[in-house]
């Protein structure tokens, strides 16, 4: 499958091209930045530190869609969507792993979706998509006696928060919960909050440094806590899952798909 990269200049973008080059199945169709990004022209290969691929990097986002198969996009929700509606105009695969988009970026995702193959997933690792199934199922189980937080942690550069996994695992919370997440959630407190209203699925946001990705599901109740944690160390997990899913993807029926879908979760 020929795959290509938006964004591949990018923190993950640069992962990505580095995981379809060494997946099985794959291929790099080639990778773009946007139109005014100091990146275009230089190699895919000298990119990531290895030997030129005679491949350069694009600011013609329409010619990347119509040399793939798959077009893997981690950018800015403005881009993605611009993207979503060239994949369906393009009829190809798209794999999204943008956070941070807003419930119209997300209605934009799911329309071109009714035209192609769209898989989105705020974090493609195995281990996170395994946490998640494992939160959904543990909220169930547990019941409302137990206080739902949800705490993460990512580098200084991070721009969105909560992050988009966190809102993830918050949803999966409050789907064991069987309540809508945005009916129960509170995504940061300051000053006199008052006690904690029953049933509130919290978060709480921390930025330092270089860590990749560190989240944990905490369910407190009196007596006894329980908490799942997932710590990610390094990006290629991410790069790899999102790999995965577009090989995955490939002569599925159109519509919008999770990683929980690509492994069966
Ligand atoms: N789902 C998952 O598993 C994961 C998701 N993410 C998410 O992926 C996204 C990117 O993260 P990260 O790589 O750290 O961020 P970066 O800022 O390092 O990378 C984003 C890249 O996209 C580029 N870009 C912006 N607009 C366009 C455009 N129109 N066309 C092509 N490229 C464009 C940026 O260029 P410029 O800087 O010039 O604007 C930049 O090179 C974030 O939303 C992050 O939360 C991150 C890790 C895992
Ligand atoms: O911006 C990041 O870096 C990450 N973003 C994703 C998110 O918002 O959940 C996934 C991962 O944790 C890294």
């Amino acid at each position: 499958m020929k795959i290509g990269i938006c964004g591949c200049a990018g923190r993950m973008g640069r992962m990505l091209v580095e995981a379809v080059l060494d997946g099985e199945g794959a291929s790099l169709a080639g990778g773009s930045e946007r139109a005014e990004s100091p990146a275009l022209g230089q190699d895919l290969g000298s990119l990531i530190g290895r030997a030129s691929l005679g491949q350069f990097v694009t600011g013609c986002v329409s010619g990347l869609f119509d040399v793939s198969d798959a077009v893997i996009d981690f950018t800015t929700p403005a881009a993605t969507v611009a993207h979503a509606a060239l994949a369906a105009e393009h009829g190809k695969v798209l794999v999204v792993g943008t956070t941070g988009l807003s419930p119209d970026d997300e209605a934009a995702l799911a329309a071109a979706a009714r035209r192609t193959v769209i898989v989105h997933a705020p974090n493609f690792s195995v281990g996170v998509t395994l946490l998640t199934a494992l939160t959904e199922r543990a909220a169930a189980i547990l019941g409302p006696d137990y206080d739902i937080e949800i705490v993460e942690m990512h580098h200084r550069h991070k721009v969105d928060a909560p992050s988009g996994t966190a809102l993830g695992l918050g949803r999966a919370a409050a789907a064991g919960r069987r309540v809508a997440l945005d009916q129960v959630w509170c995504k940061s407190r300051d000053g006199h909050t008052g006690p904690r209203p029953a049933g509130e699925i919290g978060f709480a946001t921390l930025r330092g440094g270089d860590v990749v990705g560190d989240h944990s599901v905490v369910f407190a109740a009196e007596g006894e806590r329980v908490e799942l944690t997932h710590k990610a160390s390094s990006r290629a997990v991410f790069a790899r899952g999102a790999v995965r899913a577009a090989l995955w993807a490939e002569g599925r029926a159109p519509g919008l798909y999770s990683m929980r879908d690509v492994l069966g979760l």
